[in-house]
C-alpha cells in the first residue's frame, strides 16, 4: 500500500471500505466500542514512540507507574493500536506495522522485562514516598497483645528483612522509611506470604494496608508474568488480575492504590483502580495498559466485568479491606456476585484475606463463607479503639452544639492541625459547613451527594492543611489516612459502636496522639452502654451522665426502641438528668451563631466570599 499524507487518512478510510482483512488482523474498535458507550482514547504513534526491544519505555516520569509499557506475555499492548490506524481510530496508514501485530494487537513478551528493576527516578520518588508520619509512641506498639489461631501459624517476623520478601519491594519499604514492622505486619505478612487464608482484626492506622500488599505485590513478583488466556473478544482488551482489593469508598481505593504504586515502584508489575463517579474512559485507559494488582469499589468492578474490561478468572489473592463494613447488609450482595458469580476461583483455590479494626461476631461468621482454613488475627482487644488517642465525651444539647463546636474549635486551634468533625447526614454535613464558614473556619465538606471531583478536592485542601476543617459523613470514617489530624470531633455520634471506632481512627495514628470529642445527648441513648465501654477499654474516666444512661433500667438495644419525648422527660425527672450535664456550657451570648455579627444568618453565613477559607477575610486571621 502506498503511503498516505495524514491530511487524506480520514478521506481513505471513508472511501476505503475497511475491509475484513483488517477486521481479522486488527480490531475495529469504533464500533464494538461506541456501541457500548465509551470511547478508547487513540494515542499517536509521535507522543508514544516505538518500544526499545524489551518493550521498555524509557520515560520514568509517570507518576501512575506506567512507565513500562508491558502486558503479559504473547498478549496485546496496552498502547493498543497506535501505529496501525489514524488519530482517529479509522483507517490503516501502513502495512509494514502488521508485522508486529498478532490478531491486531502489538505483542510485549513480558517475560523478558518481568523481573527488570528500572532505575531510580527522583522526581517519581518524591511524588510516592512523601515524608514518613509515625509519631512519639510508634515503639509502644511492641506492647500490645497479639492472639492469633488457627493451625499450624508461621512465626512472625521481627524486622521486615526476615520476611522473604523480593529484594525490589524491600527497597521500596526503605524508601517508605519503615524501619520495622508494626505488630499486624510482623504477624499477618508470614501468614499471607505461606498462601493461608486470614481474617485479621488490628487498630486503625497500624499498616493494615503494608500488610496486604507487600506480601501479595512481592509474591506476584516472584512468580512468572502472568499468562493470558485466549480470548474471544480481543478487542475489549480485557485484562486478567492476578490481585484484587476491595474497598467500600471511593477515597479508600485511591489512597490503597497509592500505597500499591509507592510499593511496586520500578517494578514492571501495574497496579490498577476502579472506582464510581469519576471518568471511566480514563480508568479504562490505564487499566488497558495492563493490570496485575486491581484495587476497586465493588460498583465499579462489577461494572467493567459487564462490559467484559476485566475477568476475574486469573485471580490468585483477594482482599476485602474494612471487611467488616464490605461484609454488612449494605454491600454484601454485592461481594457475593463478585466473588461467587464472576469467575473467580473459588475459596481454597485464591487466597483470601480480610482486615478490619472492628469485626463484629455475626460478621466474623459470615466471613467464614469467604474462607478456607484461615488464621484468626487479633492485634489488641477486638475493635478497641488506639491508645494514642485521648477520648472526651459531652453532654450538648441539640441546640448547643453549635456554640460548643466554635468554643472546642477555638480551644484547640494549633498551627498545621487538622479536624475532622463527623456528623451524621448529608444536608447536615453542608448546612454546618456554611455555619462554619460564616464563622471565618476555613472549613469544607465531604459527602456521598458531592461530585467525585468535590469529594476529591474536599479531601485534599485538608491534607494540605489549605481548609484545616473538614466536616464529613461517613464515607470518611474508614481507612482514611492524613497525617496530622489532630482532632476529631462527633458532632453526631454514629449509631454503631464500630463505626465511633473508626471515626475517631483518623487521629491517633501510626503512633502520632490524638484526641477525639463526641457531643452526646437523649439522642445517643441507644449507644451509651458500647460507649461507656469503649472509654473503660482504654481507662478514661467515664461521665456520671453515660454511667447513668448505660445503666438506665429502659436502656435497650432493639431496633424497635424509640426514644420518645415523653419517655426523655420520665428519664429526666427520674435522674434529674437536664442541662446541669452540660458541663462547661458555651459561654457565647445566645443566638451569636456567627461572630461575624448580624445573629444566625446574617453576616456571611451564606455569604460565598467566606466560604473555603483563604479566599474570604478572617475575625482573627489565624485559621487562613
Ligand atoms: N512499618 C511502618 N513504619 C512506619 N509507618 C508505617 C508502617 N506501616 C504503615 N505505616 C504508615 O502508617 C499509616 C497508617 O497505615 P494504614 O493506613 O495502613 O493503617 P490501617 O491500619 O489500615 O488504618 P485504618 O484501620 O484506619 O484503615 C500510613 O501512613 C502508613 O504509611
Amino acid at each position: 500500500m502506498s503511503y498516505i499524507p495524514p491530511y487524506r487518512r480520514q478521506q481513505f478510510a471513508e472511501s476505503v471500505n475497511v475491509s475484513s482483512e483488517y477486521r481479522e488482523n486488527s480490531y475495529s474498535r469504533s464500533t464494538e466500542d461506541n456501541r457500548r458507550g465509551y470511547s478508547i482514547p487513540f494515542k499517536s504513534n509521535k507522543r508514544y514512540g516505538p518500544s526499545t526491544e524489551t518493550g521498555y519505555r524509557r520515560n520514568q516520569g509517570d507518576y501512575s507507574n506506567n512507565n513500562y509499557d508491558n502486558n503479559f506475555s504473547g498478549a496485546y499492548s496496552q498502547r493498543g493500536p497506535v501505529r496501525y490506524y489514524s488519530r482517529n481510530g479509522s483507517a490503516p496508514w501502513g502495512d509494514h506495522f502488521r508485522s508486529r501485530l498478532e490478531n491486531g494487537y502489538k505483542t510485549i513478551d513480558l517475560s523478558k522485562i518481568w523481573k527488570v528493576i528500572k532505575p531510580r527516578n527522583s522526581a517519581l520518588e518524591s511524588k510516592l514516598f512523601g515524608t514518613l508520619s509515625t509519631g512519639i509512641n510508634f515503639d509502644k506498639y511492641e506492647d500490645i497483645p497479639v492472639e492469633v489461631e488457627g493451625e499450624d501459624c508461621p512465626e512472625p517476623i521481627r524486622s521486615f528483612e526476615e520476611a522473604d520478601l523480593a529484594e525490589v519491594i524491600l527497597e521500596n519499604i526503605v524508601l517508605a522509611q519503615y524501619t520495622k514492622p508494626t505488630p499486624v505486619q510482623k504477624y499477618s505478612i508470614p501468614i499471607i506470604t505461606r498462601g493461608r487464608d486470614l481474617m485479621s482484626c488490628a487498630q486503625t492506622g497500624s499498616g493494615k494496608t503494608a500488610a496486604f500488599l507487600l506480601p501479595m505485590l512481592s509474591n506476584i513478583w516472584k512468580s512468572d508474568p502472568p499468562q493470558r488466556p485466549p480470548s474471544e473478544r480481543p478487542e475489549l482488551r480485557t485484562q486478567y488480575p492476578v490481585g484484587l482489593i476491595l474497598s467500600p469508598t471511593r477515597e479508600l481505593a485511591m489512597q490503597i492504590h497509592e500505597e500499591s504504586l509507592k510499593f511496586s515502584y520500578r517494578c514492571a508489575m501495574r497496579c490498577c483502580v476502579l472506582y464510581g463517579g469519576s471518568n471511566t474512559s480514563l480508568q479504562l485507559r490505564d487499566l488497558h495498559r495492563g493490570c496485575h494488582l486491581l484495587v476497586a469499589t465493588p460498583g465499579r468492578l462489577e461494572d467493567m466485568i459487564q462490559r467484559g474490561n476485566v475477568d476475574l478468572s486469573q485471580i490468585r489473592f483477594l482482599v476485602l479491606d474494612e471487611a467488616d463494613r464490605m461484609l454488612d447488609m449494605g454491600f454484601e450482595p454485592q461481594i457475593r456476585v463478585i466473588v461467587e458469580r464472576e469467575g473467580m476461583p473459588a475459596k481454597g483455590i485464591r487466597q483470601t484475606m480480610m482486615f478490619s479494626a472492628t469485626f463484629p461476631k455475626d460478621i466474623q461468621i459470615l466471613a467464614e463463607d469467604f474462607l478456607t482454613d484461615y488464621v484468626y488475627l487479633t492485634v489488641g482487644a477486638l475493635g478497641s479503639a488506639s491508645g494514642n488517642i485521648t477520648q472526651v465525651v459531652h453532654w450538648v444539647h441539640e441546640e448547643e452544639k453549635r456554640d460548643r463546636l466554635l468554643d472546642l474549635l477555638d480551644e484547640t486551634r494549633e498551627e498545621g492541625a487538622l479536624t475532622l468533625i463527623f456528623v451524621e447526614t448529608k444536608r447536615g454535613a453542608d448546612i454546618l459547613e456554611r455555619f462554619l464558614c460564616g464563622s471565618h473556619y476555613p472549613a469544607m465538606s465531604i459527602h456521598g451527594d458531592k461530585t467525585q471531583p468535590e469529594r476529591e478536592r474536599a479531601l485534599l485542601a485538608f491534607r494540605e492543611g489549605r481548609s484545616p476543617v473538614l466536616v464529613a459523613t461517613a464515607v470518611c470514617a474508614r481507612g482514611i489516612d492524613i497525617p496530622n489530624v489532630r482532632h476529631v470531633i462527633n458532632f453526631d455520634l454514629p449509631s454503631e459502636i464500630a463505626e465511633y471506632t473508626h471515626r475517631i481512627g483518623r487521629t491517633g495514628r501510626v503512633g502520632n496522639v490524638g484526641m477525639a470529642t463526641s457531643f452526646f445527648n437523649e439522642k445517643n441513648i441507644n449507644l451509651a452502654k458500647d460507649l461507656r465501654l469503649k472509654l473503660l477499654e482504654q481507662n478514661v474516666e467515664v461521665p456520671s451522665f453515660l454511667e447513668d444512661m448505660a445503666f438506665s433500667p429502659r436502656y435497650s438495644k432493639s431496633p424497635h426502641f424509640r426514644l420518645t419525648t415523653s419517655y426523655w422527660l420520665k428519664f429526666s425527672l427520674i435522674t434529674g438528668f437536664t442541662n446541669h450535664y452540660s458541663r462547661g456550657r458555651s459561654n457565647r451570648p445566645s443566638g451569636g451563631y456567627n461572630r461575624a455579627g448580624g445573629g444566625y444568618n446574617g453576616g456571611g453565613y451564606d455569604n460565598p466570599r467566606y466560604r473555603y477559607g483563604g479566599r474570604g477575610g478572617s475575625s482573627n486571621g489565624s485559621w487562613f
